[in-house]
């Protein structure tokens, strides 16, 4: 469960990125957010996983109070909350295997168990054949897969992908929509900003859309609404 209340968020610089945010998303939900270019998005997806703090405002993550959590406490959010990026952001010297890994050895997963788990996603997102692979020998399709693998490699209950097939064609973003829907349909929430009118119009789900850093539109099954 994701809550929002009255949240604003200013920079240093003085830019004020959102405007008064109030929203509730349910565990198991799948939500694109939607609108122009500056608008906010990835402010407000930031905010989710303790990237950004609200300049004023409520954020619950289940029972976590983001606004007043400890830095401390920052590590044990991220357990919960896996990221994927439009560019991807592997480590290049690492090979497939070793990228997915990481992330598991990071949070001090047991060692006997890492093996089996790195190799249980790979499957899931189709690369268990390129385990051995560095980055640069791999499709953008593929190495978005990989950075989707290392995302879910310790089962977070939320999944944010931040225009994840902003660097991809058409076919091979389609492919990445697929993965997302299949990781959503073990039960994981799914936030995904995206520019991607046809994934939205064709793969129905809620959509909320932002514009100057406010809520202007939130419908179930909703369009992508905007001409770019
Ligand atoms: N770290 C920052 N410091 C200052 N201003 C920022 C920072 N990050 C974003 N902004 C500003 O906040 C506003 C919202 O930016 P944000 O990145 O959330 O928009 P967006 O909707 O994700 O845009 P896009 O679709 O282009 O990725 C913009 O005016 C942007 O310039």
């Amino acid at each position: 469960m994701i809550e929002m209340q009255g949240v604003y968020k200013t920079y240093p610089n003085g830019v004020t990125a959102l405007n008064g945010l109030d929203t509730h998303i349910d565990q198991g939900e799948f939500v694109y957010v939607v609108g122009p270019s500056g608008a906010g998005k990835s402010t407000f997806i930031k905010l989710i996983f303790r990237e950004e703090k609200p300049s004023k405002g409520s954020i619950f993550i289940n029972d976590i109070d983001l606004a007043s959590m400890k830095e401390k406490r920052i590590p044990k959010l991220r357990r919960k909350v896996g990221v994927v990026y439009q560019d991807f952001r592997l480590l290049p010297r690492m090979t497939v295997y070793e990228n997915v890994a990481f992330a598991l050895e990071v949070i001090e997963e047991h060692p006997a168990n890492i093996r089996t788990r790195v190799m249980d996603v790979l499957d899931q997102v189709r690369l268990k054949n390129k385990a051995r692979f560095i980055p640069d020998e791999l499709s953008g399709g593929e190495q978005q897969r990989v950075s989707i693998a290392r995302a879910i490699a310790n089962r977070p209950r939320i999944l944010i992908a931040d225009e994840p097939t902003g660097n991809l064609d058409p076919e091979t973003s389609w492919e990445i929509m697929h993965i997302l829907e299949e990781i959503n349909a073990t039960g994981t929430t799914i936030l995904m900003a995206t520019h991607n009118r046809e994934i939205v119009n064709t793969v129905k789900k809620r959509v909320i859309a932002i514009e100057d850093g406010m809520i202007v539109r939130d419908e179930n099954r909703g369009d992508y609404g905007y001409e770019i």
